[in-house]
């Protein structure tokens, strides 16, 4: 473990952070079937020594936050109705968020404490692909101008205010667009992930507009992470992503990209290469990796995905 006095952050090496998992409340967690029913592409040593301690951590701040909830009531002398616990996951478009997120839901929801876990991605307030043609910025999905934040920010605020049952609008990476008829609900959840490339962004501020509030969407957050890589790592698992795509998804007629469907691995690996160096990595570079030391946690991942090691924020 590495304490710089003078850093905000207490870096771990993937040794000490397995260590983690010697906790005896973890043993119990790493028997769950849900573990073994994950059908993820982790290892299941990736899990155990990465993903079990951490949902341990986060188990440990959800509950220090309950308690707070708790004494807040003692305080008030009254009974303000429990809100649940908001974690962002950010990072790269491949490296991994909507994965990070579905093994946290699965790891989470069994601690009896919170079971109840949402999860949703940034991806559903993406403008439709009407509207992002008629502002001519369709090449431009992902950066910070591509989604309607202001309603992810009125989104967010109805869940952190306790609102019962809320709603978001849904993305089909299959047909690449919103799709029209289509909500998410999620309904008194314990704790919410929130995963997408922009949830540590702060928006810059319209110059006229004197009169807006200065919210962010991290502000409704309780903790975050960014799932971290180096460039050359993230457009390989980009293009595999694709390239699997191709043999797969993109074989339905409803997909956007059917018509790339009949490419060949190399010219759909040729193909995949322009969409990272046009769109993905100049997102990166410019709106996404600048967040990074928002977050609360960082997992640093070397090749084939492995965590190596994680930043925590002094708290
Ligand atoms: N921990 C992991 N181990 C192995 N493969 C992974 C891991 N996390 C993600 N992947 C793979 O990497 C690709 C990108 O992951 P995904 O979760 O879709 O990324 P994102 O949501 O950040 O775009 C997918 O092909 C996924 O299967
Ligand atoms: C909509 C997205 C920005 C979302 O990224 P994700 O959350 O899946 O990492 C991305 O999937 C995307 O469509 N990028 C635009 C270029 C492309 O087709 O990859």
């Amino acid at each position: 473990m590495t304490r710089n006095n003078y850093a905000p952050y207490i870096t771990i090496t993937r040794e000490e952070w397995a260590k983690r998992s010697d906790d005896p409340m973890l043993h119990l967690l790493k028997d769950i079937d849900a573990l073994h029913g994950l059908n993820e592409p982790l290892t299941t040593e990736e899990i155990t020594q990465i993903y079990v301690p951490l949902s341990r951590l986060l188990n440990l701040y959800v509950t220090a936050a309950q308690g707070l909830h708790t004494a807040t009531n003692s305080f008030l002398g009254s009974q303000i109705h429990k809100v649940p616990y908001i974690i962002g996951i950010a990072g790269s478009v491949a490296v991994g968020k909507s994965t990070t997120a579905r093994v946290l839901q699965r790891l989470l929801s069994a601690w009896p404490n919170h079971p109840r876990i949402a999860l949703v991605t940034t991806d559903g307030f993406l403008y439709p692909n009407r509207v992002l043609e008629q502002k001519g910025i369709m090449n431009r999905k992902g950066f910070p101008e591509s989604y309607d934040i202001r309603r992810l920010i009125q989104f967010l605020a109805s869940v952190k205010s306790g609102k019962g049952k809320v709603t978001a609008p849904v993305y089909s990476h299959l047909e690449y667009d919103i799709l029209p008829n289509e909500l998410q609900t999620i309904e008194s959840p314990d704790i919410v992930i929130v995963e997408g490339v922009n949830v540590l962004q702060v928006r810059p501020r319209h110059p006229q507009a004197q009169r807006e509030p200065a919210i962010f969407v991290s502000d409704f957050f309780d903790f975050s992470i960014y799932v971290d890589a180096e460039e050359k790592d993230l457009q390989e698992w980009y293009v595999e992503r694709f390239k699997s795509l191709r043999r797969t998804a993109f074989q339905s007629p409803d997909s956007y990209f059917h018509r790339y469907a009949h490419l060949s691995d190399e010219e759909s690996e040729f193909f995949a290469r322009g969409i990272w160096n046009e769109i993905n990595k100049p997102n990166l570079e410019l709106n996404i990796m600048p967040t990074r030391f928002r977050a609360s946690l960082i997992l640093e991942k070397g090749s084939h995905h492995f965590v190596q090691s994680l930043k925590l924020r002094k708290t």
